[in-house]
């Protein structure tokens, strides 16, 4: 449900998000920057296996920090090495099924529901972003504002000085704000790529497919988003990875906003409604081959990129707050990286072994895998 807090909070974070680059040329440079480190790490491994999980989501979660505390951290700085970590358990536990069946059913699950290691991650986090809230206020500079934090300790201020003391920014909601942001600017993008190695690793012909076309319209030019429409295979294949992963089995729950009869069943206005986004991802009406790894759904006869209606990993109506961030993102990176590296399994593993059954969490991620990155240049 939404109330008026939430409105405010949401069209607030959109504002500040967009004024520091989301979406925009900005923060193309900041992940070009980022996939730079992220490569360097990738090097270290001299085309060893290794498991991307930490170096990946260090990477991506640096995009949101740079948004929303204005700067980005070291890989080996413990502070956000934790940062990172908690955020994954985090991701992990709630998935579990009788998180996932308190978080439906509050009142019904409360006493059977094991909620202890779950919320027993939330009093770290809180301690860290303090810790971080303090040092930004310490060198808060109204005109010049590096990141959705100040921002929002600027707006505080300046409603405190004109009297105003009952308004929604407040401390409780600049640290649930952020720490939504990071959450959800972290794990999902991350996920997806991982996801999207894998697949390159398990279908090897389709990741020659990406390198040849990256090789013939790119060559050893860095990439642009505007680069996009230039790379249709390139682009149907990060749809494809979006679509099979499908890593948000559902959205966020919803309420209905009047009576409505859905599919013959009577919804009263008001009701409480999940969303399952996989349901559609996969449904067979839909997609030729709805359970396989399959670019061509989005691929015309031409070979031109195709948009679907029924492509719908960041829903549909008061959609995901981190959309253009996430496409840019996921973009940038994969197609980066696919330009400096051949995606191989573990020495022993064959393609046929790789498993592509997901591990459980509140988005649906690869199960444990190691895969070595070889250098192309
Ligand atoms: C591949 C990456 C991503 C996927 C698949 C994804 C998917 C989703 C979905 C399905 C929702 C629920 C929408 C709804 O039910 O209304 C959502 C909400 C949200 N997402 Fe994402 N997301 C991704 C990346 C990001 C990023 C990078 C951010 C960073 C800002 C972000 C921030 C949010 C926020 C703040 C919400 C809650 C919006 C609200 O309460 O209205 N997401 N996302």
């Amino acid at each position: 449900c939404f109330d008026d807090h939430k409105i405010e909070m949401r069209r607030f974070a959109l504002t500040k998000l967009r004024d520091f680059g989301m979406g925009k040329r900005a923060c193309e440079d900041k992940i070009m920057e980022e996939c730079q480190h992220l490569i360097e790490v990738f090097k270290k491994f001299k085309g060893e296996a290794f498991d991307t999980t930490q170096s990946i989501n260090c990477a991506v979660s640096n995009i949101i920090c740079s948004i929303v505390y204005g700067s980005r951290f070291e890989y080996n700085d413990p502070e956000f090495t934790s940062l990172v970590d908690r955020t994954n358990r985090f991701v992990r536990l709630g998935g579990s099924p009788s998180i996932q069946m308190y978080d439906m059913f509050p009142a019904l699950f409360k006493r059977i529901a094991d909620t202890s290691k779950f919320f027993k991650l939330a009093p770290a986090s809180v301690k860290q972003n303090q810790a971080i809230f303090s040092r930004l206020k310490e060198t808060l500079n109204p005109q010049m504002c590096r990141g959705f934090v100040d921002a929002f300790l600027v707006r505080k201020q300046n409603l405190e000085e004109s009297g105003i003391t009952n308004s929604h920014f407040h401390d409780d909601n600049l640290m649930i704000t952020v720490m939504n942001l990071i959450a959800a600017g972290t794990e999902t993008t991350s996920t997806t790529l991982r996801w999207g190695l894998l697949l390159m690793v398990k279908y090897p012909k389709i990741q020659d497919e990406v390198q040849e076309e990256l090789r013939r319209v790119m060559g050893d030019q860095q990439m642009q988003v505007a680069d996009r429409k230039n790379l249709p295979f390139t682009d149907a294949v990060i749809h494809e990875i979006q679509r099979l992963s499908s890593i948000a089995t559902t959205a966020l729950p919803h309420k209905t906003t009047q009576d409505i009869t859905f599919q013959g069943h009577f919804i009263e206005k008001g009701t409480t409604v999940f969303p399952l986004l996989t349901s559609v991802l996969h449904d067979p009406s839909e997609w030729e081959r709805p359970h396989s790894f399959y670019p061509a759904h989005f691929l015309d006869e031409d070979k031109k990129f195709v948009k679907r209606d029924a492509f719908i990993p960041f829903f549909c109506r008061r959609i995901c707050l981190g959309e253009s961030l996430a496409r840019m993102e996921l973009f940038l990176f994969f197609t980066t990286l696919l330009q400096r590296f051949r995606f191989t399994p573990a020495p022993g593993v064959s393609e046929d072994e790789l498993d592509l059954t997901p591990a459980v969490g509140i988005t649906l991620s690869p199960s444990p895998h190691k895969l070595c990155a070889i250098s192309r240049m």
